[in-house]
Formats: C-alpha cells, structure tokens, sequence
C-alpha cells in the first residue's frame, strides 16, 4: 500500500502510517513549499492515500491520475482545492480537520480586527523605526471595537467563535448564512440577517468566515463594497477566492471602505507587486489563520489519523459529506 504526504512532516508525527503493515510511505522532502504538480501527478499515480493539504490542487485532472486512490486527508478544514465530484465518482474518501483549529483561526480573525482598527502595524513601525516623536492627541487613533457592531457572513463553527471574542468586547452581533443558525442566536445573542444587504449597511466590522465553493467565489465585490459603511473595515480569513480582489482595491483606494485585514487571497501566495500590498489601509498575513503550534500539531494528528482509519477500513474521524 502506497501511501504520499505531499509536505515534509516531523517523521514522529506520521509514525502511525508507517506502521500500517505493508505500508510504503513517500514523503515531499520540503516543509516550505507545495510539491511541485509534475511530481504530485506522477506519485499519485499509483498511491493508496493522499495525505495532503491546502496547497495541492487536486483537481480533475490530478484525480483521474490517481486509479489506485482510496483516501485524500486533507490538513485543513476547508477543502475547495479538492474536486469533490470526481472525488465521489471515483469512490474516494476525504478527511478534514474541523474543530480542532476552530478557536486558533477565530483568535487569529479577531486579531487582524484589531490590528487594523487601531493601526498596530503603521504605529508599531514608527517604533522600531525609531520615528516616535511624542505621545500624540491624534496620531495613530483608529476606531473603538469596544460596542460597535460586527456582522459575520459564515456564521459556522470558526464564525460563532469571533462571535464569542466580539461578546467580550461589548459587540453587537449581526450575521448572514444561507439558513438560521439558532445556536448563535441563543448563545451570543447574535441576529440573523436574511438580507446580506442589511448586515453590510449596519456593520462596522465585516468578517467573512464562508467555505470556498462555486456559489461563493466572488461573494463579495464592486455591489457589496459599496452597501459598507466608509468607517468599516472587511477582515477575510476564509479564502481568497470568495473576493474580487480587484474590487476591493478600487473600495479601498477610493475610501469605500476604512480598511482591510487579509489573511487569505485569491492567488497564493500574493506577489509582492499587488497592488493590495502597495496600500496602507491593508493588513495582509500569509493564510496563518490556525497556525499556533498546538493547533496544528492537533491538525497534523488528526489527518494522520483520518487516513489510516480510512486505509483500515475503520470510519475516519471528520469525513467530508459529499452534496
Ligand atoms: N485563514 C485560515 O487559515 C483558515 C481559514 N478557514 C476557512 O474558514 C472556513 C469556515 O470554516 P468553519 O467555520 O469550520 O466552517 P463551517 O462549515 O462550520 O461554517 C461555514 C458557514 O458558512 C455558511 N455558508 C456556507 N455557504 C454560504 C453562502 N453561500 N452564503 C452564506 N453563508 C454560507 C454556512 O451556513 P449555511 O450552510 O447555513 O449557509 C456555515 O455556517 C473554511 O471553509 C475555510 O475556508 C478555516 C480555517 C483556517
Ligand atoms: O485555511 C485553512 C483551512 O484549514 O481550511
């Protein structure tokens, strides 16, 4: 049985693989970089199970390679970079990690939150920088998170967990999915909002917290920019593809809205020369939503553990419902 993990992991951590008898185990020798698609199309060939992450494009093409595939095990909770139908055409099963990097992705969102509204990057810098004149009367001053309203469009597990933090900061909740998520109304109070339209004209914060999909791709543009406050800032940490990044340049350039906080991008990773990175009122991170140690130790376990379930014939622990 063949089985590839497309990014070098610490061998201690993938022992269990190893010792599914008859196991042969090849490993991607780099930690900082995807293994390049030649490589991926020619070792899933005549793999048995893909331990895999959000970087390997697993699409059709890939997957029809992949004659002997039985099991994909995602490190990541979202999965829009696997072909779902060929996948189930094809009898495939695919794990993923949910949960277990809930709380490190919402701590993350809250931070970017944060960090723009008060400008914690700009005003750092003039620290380091040594360019720290005097304390100031409005230097550096952005707007209070403290009671003002947050509107979460994918009110889901990692969405009711910033909605827990905005609690805690006297927030107002205010949130969009496609049906009622009761558990949040009952928990934090939040208040659901059929009409996205709503959320965007009352929000201060808009946080996007959507999986990646056909239906989502683009959720965001010119229209909903412009339904936004002029004072509110949009934190995406959902993924990249869900916005026209285009549009959101053009929102922010032109004071639309106040500012961005990204942690994800429609191209990853994001050039240099975007013109997103050129402006101030951006905060861009490199997709670090879950990345505390601890949280991807649990992420890292947890793939393991999917696909030796699923190349044992046992259920795998999170196991993507196909459509
Ligand atoms: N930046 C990072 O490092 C990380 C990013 N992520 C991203 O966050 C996403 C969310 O994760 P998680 O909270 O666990 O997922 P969940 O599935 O728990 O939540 C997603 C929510 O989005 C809602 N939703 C789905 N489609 C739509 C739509 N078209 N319009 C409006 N609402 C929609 C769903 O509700 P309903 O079905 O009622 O519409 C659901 O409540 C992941 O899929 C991943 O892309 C996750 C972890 C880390
Ligand atoms: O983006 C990260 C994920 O786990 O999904």
């Amino acid at each position: 049985m063949k089985i590839l993990v497309t990014r070098k992991l610490p061998k201690e951590m993938i022992k269990p693989l190893y010792e599914i008898p008859d196991s042969t185990v090849v490993m991607f020798d780099q930690e900082e970089i995807p293994m390049p698609k030649k490589d991926l199309l020619k070792e899933i060939r005549n793999a048995d199970g893909i331990l895999a992450n959000l970087t390997d494009d697993l699409n059709r093409e890939v997957l029809k390679e992949a004659k002997q595939l039985k099991v994909i095990s995602t490190m990541a909770v979202g999965y829009d970079n696997i072909d779902m139908e060929e996948a189930e055409k094809r009898g495939i099963k695919v794990g993923h990690t949910p949960y277990v990097l809930t709380e490190a992705t919402a701590d993350l969102t809250f931070a970017l939150l944060l960090s723009v509204s008060r400008n914690l990057p700009q005003a750092a810098s003039i620290v380091k920088n040594n360019q720290w004149k005097s304390w100031s009367p409005f230097s550096y001053t952005g707007h209070q998170v403290h009671g003002a309203t947050i509107g979460i469009i994918g009110m889901g597990r990692i969405g009711l967990s910033v909605a827990r933090r905005a609690k805690g900061f006297s927030m107002k909740v205010l949130y969009h999915n496609r049906s009622r998520h009761i558990e949040s109304e009952n928990e934090v109070g939040a208040i659901y909002c059929e009409d996205i339209d709503t959320l965007l004209a009352q929000s201060d914060y808009v946080v996007l917290l959507v999986p990646g999909s056909k239906q989502t791709t683009h959720m965001f543009g010119e229209e909903q920019f412009k339904k936004m406050k002029n004072k509110a800032y949009f934190i995406n940490t959902s993924r990249g593809t869900n916005v026209d990044e285009q549009a959101l340049f053009h929102a922010l350039k032109e004071g639309e809205i106040k500012g961005a906080g990204l942690d994800v991008f429609e191209s990853e990773p994001i050039q240099g020369d975007h013109p997103l990175l050129e402006l101030d009122n951006v905060l861009a991170l490199p997709h670090i939503g879950s990345a505390s140690i601890e949280t991807r130790t649990e992420m890292a376990e947890l793939t393991v553990t999917n696909l030796k379930n699923g190349l044992t014939g046992k259920p795998l622990v999170y196991e993507v419902q196909y459509n």
